[in-house]
């Protein structure tokens, strides 16, 4: 059976009266949130890179490109749902996400099991396919100041 591993990066700034979604989960009482075309959902981009450098394709601005009003302020998890269904079309399915998210706030720890579930649904995997973590960049850089949030993920992927 083939299996591929790969790995994703995305950071994006955060500006006020921007809602703030990290792994599809929507953090109300934050007063910032995330800048971008989408919704910028910085920690589900990451996972879908990390998707499409497994499967050796170009990354998630080749299929969704920032200047492609149909993208504008569109919900993440549909992109997310758009790499599955691309890696589908090749053969590739999703085995496990690991994934790290670097912010001094929203604080995740109580959003956690809500954002696996998110993901998994939109994956198609069992919420324990899913590693998620978070840690702050210790006060160090713009994440360290809240003026950006950033995230890591691997992905492995296999064929039947
Ligand atoms: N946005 C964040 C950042 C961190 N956490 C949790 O806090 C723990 C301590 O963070 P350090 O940066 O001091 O290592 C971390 O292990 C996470 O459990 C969080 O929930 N959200
Ligand atoms: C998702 C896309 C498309 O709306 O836009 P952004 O939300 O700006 O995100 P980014 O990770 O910078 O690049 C991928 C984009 O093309």
């Amino acid at each position: 059976m083939p299996i591929r591993i790969g790995h994703g990066y995305d950071i994006h700034r955060t500006k006020a009266g921007r809602p703030m979604i990290l792994g599809g989960v929507r953090f109300a009482e934050s007063p910032i949130g995330l800048d971008g075309h989408s919704d910028a959902d910085c920690l589900t981009h990451a996972i879908c890179d990390a998707l499409l450098g497994a499967a050796g394709l170009p990354d998630i601005g080749h299929f969704f490109p920032n200047t492609d009003p149909a993208c504008k302020d569109i919900d993440s998890q549909i992109l997310l749902r758009r790499v599955i269904a691309t890696l589908a079309e090749r053969g590739w399915s999703p085995v496990n996400i690991d994934a790290t998210l670097i912010a001094e706030q929203p604080k995740i720890q109580p959003r956690l099991d809500e954002m696996k579930n998110t993901l998994a649904a939109s994956l198609g995997i069992a919420t324990d396919c899913i590693g998620l973590k978070a840690t702050t960049n210790e006060g160090s850089d713009d994440i360290g100041r809240s003026l950006a949030i950033a995230a890591h993920a691997v992905a492995l992927i296999s064929k039947p």
